[in-house]
């Protein structure tokens, strides 16, 4: 069996994480949830002084925005979306028939108002364009939600149902472009203090089919997109455990966000990979907590 396998099956003979039959979709133990909730606290300390608007939304987000948002142009494949049974008794019967005889039953159902959220920011740019202009200062919030990805993997790292923390900038190029150095900076020295090897490099986003291929090149091209990697599966590709991604005007225009001197807004966000950061340290510092390197569990439990 080759690494990945074996790390996925450690994780699971401990218990950390719990089999649910589907790739990327597993419980988490208390431990694996205190070491979470440590980290978390541990982003909230390195982002306290800036004093962030704190909001959480359910892991679903509204169809319509969804759809607004540009998503389905971009990543199509990842996509997912919540469908439910709206008939009467015949269709009830039609679903209890094909259950019985192994057929597909999901024909019965019907796309409601609700996908499921793909990335922590995305239910936000609304909720920031109904305010209005942008204050001179501009915005910042602290976010954190369950997001979906159909992307069903033997790595344990990659997840179709993950946590996501996020801060999210909107002002001014210059103010958005600070937020992300220094977040570039920060994010380097909080991943040191938990003793985990890294780099940062260049990325891009996994645009969908032949118009993607451009859109990737653009993306790195410009520096749009960097990742902090910690091998995790393996040295040779280490995984994206944090990302910091500067969106220009694309989310300022889709939603009409203006600064307060008129001009289209930008944004920029960090995201933290909860779920990646936990299974990182893991993967390090072993699969129990209490032999994790001392200044290790100073940082992350005081
Ligand atoms: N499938 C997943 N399972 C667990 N965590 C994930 C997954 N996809 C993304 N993340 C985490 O969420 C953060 C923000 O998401 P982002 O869209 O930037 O990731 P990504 O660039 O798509 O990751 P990758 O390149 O590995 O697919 C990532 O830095 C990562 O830590
Ligand atoms: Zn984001």
């Amino acid at each position: 069996m080759d690494v990945q396998g074996s790390f996925l099956d450690q994780l699971f003979d401990r218990g950390l994480l719990i089999e649910t039959g589907v790739d990327g979709l597993y419980g988490r133990s208390g431990v694996f949830e205190d070491v979470i909730a440590r980290f978390d606290a541990l982003v909230t300390r390195y982002g306290e002084a800036d004093g962030a608007e704190v909001m959480r939304f359910p892991p679903g987000m509204s169809r319509p925005h969804f759809e607004k948002s540009g998503y389905l142009k971009s990543f199509p494949q990842l996509a997912g979306t919540v469908h439910s049974f709206c008939g009467d008794d015949q269709g009830h019967a039609r679903i209890i028939e094909c259950l019985a005889t192994g057929e597909d039953w999901t024909g019965e159902q019907k796309a409601t108002d609700v996908v499921l959220t793909p990335a922590a920011c995305y239910p936000l740019y609304p909720v920031i364009a109904k305010r209005g202009p942008l204050p001179p200062e501009g915005r910042l919030f602290d976010l954190q939600s369950y997001c979906f990805r159909h992307e069903p993997s033997l790595e344990p790292t990659r997840m179709q149902l993950f946590r996501m923390r996020e801060y999210v900038r909107a002002g001014t190029p210059e103010q958005v472009v600070d937020f992300r150095e220094s977040w570039l900076e920060r994010g380097q020295e909080l991943i040191k203090s938990l003793a985990l090897p890294m780099k940062v490099d260049v990325a891009n986003d996994p645009f969908f089919g032949r118009a993607g291929r451009m859109m990737k090149v653009n993306q790195r091209d410009q520096g749009l997109k960097f990742e902090l990697l910690v091998p995790v599966n393996s040295e040779e590709s280490p995984t994206a455990c944090l990302s910091f991604n500067y969106h220009q005007n694309h989310f300022g225009q889709t939603w009409g966000i203006a600064t307060d001197a008129g001009e289209t807004a930008h944004t920029a966000c960090v995201g933290f990979g909860l779920e990646r950061v936990a299974l990182a340290l893991f993967r390090h510092h072993g699969l129990d907590v209490k032999t994790w390197p001392k200044p290790v569990r100073e940082t992350l439990w005081g």
